[in-house]
């Protein structure tokens, strides 16, 4: 039975001393049970992810050698804070030979090993969303809108979530205008094919077609592989569904730990539905509910389950804290958006200094990425240190991925997409024929595209212009590549920016002095990052290697800093204190998700959202904002009738209790000053 005595908060304690905080009988069945397959089904904060790592550390001490356990997180932060769990729980060893990663570095380590049977070649290249944007254009009849381009691009992503290859979708198509759109999925691969590479979605589909197929690597992957973890399964689609199917066999050794209430990807083809077809696909399976709440206070939790209570479920829950109820949640009533954000960083620096807290006990939660800048900018105002993540990350940065197109051609020469992106930024008298021109040259002697304009013999067979172009192009990298042996990535970097006219090219015709500011800032950003991780000169070979896993990590280490997220970004994660900001009609739940009814889906964010708070929940709404140059008047977030009235207070835009934190703001400073002085 729950304990309904309030207790007093312990959460620093717990986060003291996590390994000695002893697993709840469900847990700990959970963790033993090794029979067959496992499905853990529970709500926010019931130690879903706990359970995976305890697990791992039961595998290893049981006697499963680390390199066979693969855990599989969603995304790369939380399968670094897993490792590190298990670092802590285990050894050091043993959580370094352990396979924790997302699917999609999963698949990726497949291909490298199996790329033979997928039918690449060595040194094969992972395209990023921009290549695949690339590809499309160039291959489309006639220029498009670039929504056009997405579209396409997802069509082509849903065809290999479902399997299809070009051929099938060919034959299944009922109109001209599938047939087309199958014609440029063929091509496509055509092309991705040539350019010895592989996109996101093949990261996945290949594999699984691979196992699905070949009985040997099959075999050899189920004897790889002694135990499978799935961390938020709700959210994995219907190719990762299958790939985890072939991967663990009849046997079904895994454990999946999920919760529908925060399935948050239908959106990008996550499929809930997944968790039912365990149950069909294995009857079998154990299912287990973890019913206590570990991380919010009594008020948090029952807000959260008042909200998701108005959805309809697949699966029953109940979850309870033995925690305090806590503090209320608190609406915080704002002028508009800026007023918002200047507000809440006053409280965020008030609040540290006031509870000796650390800046990442701190998140502020967002449901578009458009929302972040005011915060930031108030932030650095108030000099309070913010890590932005789930925004555009580092590495997806357009400026970023040039360079590193740049730095993987030096590495690699036949890496043919990163030459397609590097020849055409910056700009080079080098079009679209002459291109075409040189990559049929190159097909008829096998050779890369690089590789075929380093030819003399190729370079006059192109126009004089183009031909000398492309020339001086492969004479840059023949001197960039000698260059590579005397100096470590970090200093190349710097070269090749200014050599190739990048650094020109980076702000010509930009107007405004931040968006300058702010892209000189990425590539010295990135230049220091390759500074600093380069661990002396360890040849191009170790740089290829080491760019091909940067491009897919989010690498950042957020530190202590107040963490700034989306609320996609923020599964899984949990602050002492959260912010939920811009909880209005039209912002959460989002307008074209109240325009085309799919309102379930953002009431699961809403509930992720509040999940993430241990102690302290604020959500705000603004009475106004600018839209186009409008100010546009706002109403609350219809969610917010859903919070039981008795756990909420409402706080207005409230000069007085302002100007009275700023009073006591000041005086906790000026008491600081006097102790140092003491
Ligand atoms: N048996 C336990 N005793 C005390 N604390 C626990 C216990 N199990 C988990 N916790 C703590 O509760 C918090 C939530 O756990 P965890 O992150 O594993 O939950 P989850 O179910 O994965 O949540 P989410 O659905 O948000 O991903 C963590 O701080 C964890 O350390
Ligand atoms: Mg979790």
């Amino acid at each position: 039975m729950p304990n309904q005595q309030p207790q007093p908060l312990q959460w620093q304690a717990l986060d003291l001393m996590p390994a000695l905080v002893s697993l709840n009988p469900e847990q700990r069945a959970a963790v033993h049970y090794l029979a067959g397959p496992l499905l853990v089904l529970a709500g926010a904060g019931s130690g879903k992810t706990r359970v995976i790592t305890e697990k791992i550390a039961e595998l290893l001490r049981s006697g499963h050698q680390a390199e066979r356990i693969a855990a599989i997180t969603f995304t790369n932060k939380a399968a670094r804070e897993m490792r590190e769990r298990v670092a802590k729980l285990i050894s050091k060893e043993a959580a370094e030979t352990l396979q924790v990663s997302t699917f999609h570095a999963l698949g990726l380590r497949f291909l490298s090993m199996e790329h033979a049977a997928a039918g690449l070649r060595r040194g094969f290249t992972v395209l990023d969303a921009d290549d695949s944007f690339g590809i499309l254009k160039d291959l489309s009849p006639k220029a498009q809108k670039s929504d056009v381009y997405d579209l396409l691009r997802q069509l082509i992503g849903r065809a290999k979530d479902e399997g299809l290859t070009p051929e099938q979708a060919l034959k299944a198509a009922r109109s001209p205008r599938e047939l087309q759109a199958a014609e440029i999925y063929q091509a496509y691969q055509q092309r991705l094919q040539t350019f010895n590479a592989v996109d996101f979605d093949d990261l996945i589909a290949l594999p699984e077609r691979v196992l699905r197929e070949q009985e040997a690597v099959r075999l050899r992957w189920r004897e790889k592989l002694s135990y499978v973890l799935v961390d938020e399964y709700q959210d994995t689609n219907r190719t990762q569904y299958r790939l985890l199917k072939e991967l663990v066999g009849p046997r079904g050794a895994f454990t999946a730990v999920g919760d529908d209430d925060q399935s948050i990807y239908a959106w990008r083809g996550a499929n809930p539905e997944n968790l039912n077809q365990l149950t069909v696909d294995y009857p079998h399976l154990k299912v287990i509910k973890l019913e206590q709440n570990y991380r919010c206070s009594g008020r948090i939790l029952r807000c959260a389950n008042a909200v998701i209570g108005n959805n309809p479920h697949l699966f029953e829950k109940r979850l309870w804290s033995a925690h305090g109820e806590g503090d209320h949640i608190r609406i915080l009533n704002c002028r508009d958006d800026q007023h918002e954000a200047e507000r809440i960083a006053a409280e965020i620096v008030y609040k540290r200094e006031q509870q000796k807290a650390l800046w990442s006990d701190f998140a502020i939660l967002y449901r578009g990425n458009h929302q972040a800048r005011a915060l930031e900018q108030a932030l650095r105002l108030a000099r309070a240190p913010y890590h932005l993540s789930g925004g555009q990350a580092f590495f997806d940065r357009a400026e970023v991925r040039d360079v590193l197109a740049y730095l993987r051609l030096i590495a690699n020469p036949d890496d043919d997409a990163a030459f397609l992106r590097a020849v055409q930024v910056p700009k080079r008298e080098i079009g679209t024929i002459t291109l075409e021109k040189l990559a049929t040259l190159a097909g008829s002697k096998h050779v890369s595209l690089l590789k075929a304009a380093e030819s003399i013999e190729v370079q006059k067979q192109l126009a004089a212009r183009p031909g000398a172009q492309i020339a001086e192009f492969a004479g840059l990298f023949r001197h960039w590549r000698e260059a590579a042996t005397r100096m470590g990535a970090g200093d190349l970097t710097a070269l090749v920016i200014q050599e190739s006219g990048y650094a020109q090219h980076l702000v010509a015709g930009l107007r405004d002095p931040e968006s300058k500011a702010r892209r000189e800032e990425n590539m010295q950003e990135l230049v220091r990052f390759l500074r600093e991780s380069d661990k002396g000169r360890d040849g191009l070979s170790a740089l290829a290697n080491q760019l091909a896993l940067i491009s897919f990590s989010d690498r950042d280490d957020p530190g202590n800093a107040v963490r700034l997220s989306t609320l996609h970004a923020s599964k899984g994660l949990e602050f002492r204190h959260v912010w939920l900001v811009g909880v209005e009609d039209g912002t959460l739940p989002h307008q074209g998700a109240i325009d085309e009814g799919r309102l379930e889906e953002e009431r699961r964010l809403f509930y992720v959202g509040i999940t993430r708070a241990k102690e302290s929940l604020t959500m705000s709404v603004s009475q106004q904002k600018k839209r186009f140059g409008e100010m546009e008047r706002l109403k609350p977030s219809r969610f917010l009738r859903e919070l039981p009235e008795t756990d909420v207070r409402q706080e207005g835009d409230d000069p007085e209790r302002e100007a009275e934190e700023k009073r006591e703001r000041n005086l906790s400073h000026f008491a600081r000053i006097a102790d140092l002085l003491k």
